[in-house]
């Protein structure tokens, strides 16, 4: 069924596993999620940015998940990921999504407070919960763009008093990860010192990281090797996820990984058959490596294998 993330966020808690947020696109990107969580018999979180929505259309999009449910009956969230405002909040809340974020990082701290509390105001009362962001992302991808400069860290006090303030059910933090494949510059890390003081103030409470993607060498070497041109390309040690999953962090967020994924085995096999020209050959090779991928993340990195 169509699930929130309250109680899957609890257990998850409990057991010192994440659960992974996974971007959604398209019916092959979808497909191979949800294969993957079902063969690991794992909870999941489709969640749909603005680009999606702009990409597949709204009602496409809301119809994929929908299969999904119906054809596997896993407990699903449907997220939305990166809320610009109430509206589009409002929006996915009335039509049916179980859980929302309002990304209001940008703003400053006490109208960060007012827009999330307006937001969770607006879906509690119909059963929603709510993500917020606190603090700023560094990196580039999609519309997300915050210059480095201005990528301030979570601070723990700030973060206990604005879940204190807004009721919030879930809060993404800064801690030194960022959107897409250039991660770091040099050696990457996080900062687990600041993720441990706001785990100890906010005991029990779901923390979210987003900017978790690997970018696997051999997924970076497989696109290069096939026509692509992503050198230098790095993210976070799948470790370091593991890591941050003992100390409160509940979602991960991944959407560069099944990018990678799918465009290399995308581009190998165009390589490989020069002959094909039948879409269902290349698009069903990136489904598979999504579904890989996928599966890669449950068993191996998050540990929610067997939890339903
Ligand atoms: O935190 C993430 C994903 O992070 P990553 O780029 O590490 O996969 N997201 O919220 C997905 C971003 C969607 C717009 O591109
Ligand atoms: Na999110
Ligand atoms: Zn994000």
């Amino acid at each position: 069924p169509l699930v929130t993330s309250k109680e899957l966020f609890k257990q998850a808690y409990e057991k010192g596993y994440a659960i992974g947020a996974f971007n959604v696109n398209n019916m092959e990107i979808i497909q191979g999620i949800v294969s993957a969580a079902k063969e690991e018999k794992s909870p999941l979180i489709l969640q749909v940015s603005a680009g999606a929505r702009k990409y597949a259309n709204p009602i496409y999009l809301k119809k994929l998940v929908e299969s999904a449910v119906e054809d596997t009956d896993l407990p699903i969230v449907l997220h939305l990921d990166h809320g610009e405002d109430f509206e589009i909040c409002k929006q996915c809340i009335d039509d049916g999504f179980t859980s929302v974020m309002i990304d209001a990082s940008h703003l400053p701290f006490e109208e960060n407070i007012a827009l999330t509390k307006k937001v969770v105001d607006y879906a509690h009362p119909r059963g929603v919960v709510v993500e917020a962001e606190l603090g700023k992302l560094a990196g580039i991808e999609d519309n997300i763009s915050v210059d480095a400069k201005d990528a301030t860290y979570t601070n723990p006090e700030e973060a206990r008093e604005f879940v204190e303030k807004t009721g919030v059910d879930s809060l993404a933090i800064a801690i030194g990860t960022s959107h897409g494949a250039y991660k770091f510059k040099g050696k990457p890390e996080l900062d687990f010192e600041r993720l441990k003081k706001i785990s100890k103030l906010l005991p029990g409470f779901p923390l979210v990281l987003h900017g978790a993607s690997t970018v696997l060498s051999e997924y970076v070497e497989a696109c290069n090797k096939f026509g692509g041109d992503i050198p230098g390309a790095q993210g976070v040690p799948e470790e370091m996820i593991k890591e941050a999953a003992k100390h409160g962090v509940c979602k991960v967020n991944i959407d560069t990984d099944l990018r990678l994924a799918m465009t290399s085995a995308i581009r190998k096999h165009l390589h490989d058959n020069p002959s094909n020209f039948d879409p269902r050959k290349y698009l069903g090779e990136g489904r598979k490596a999504v579904e890989n991928m996928v599966k890669h993340k449950i068993g191996n990195v998050l540990g929610s294998s067997d939890q339903i």
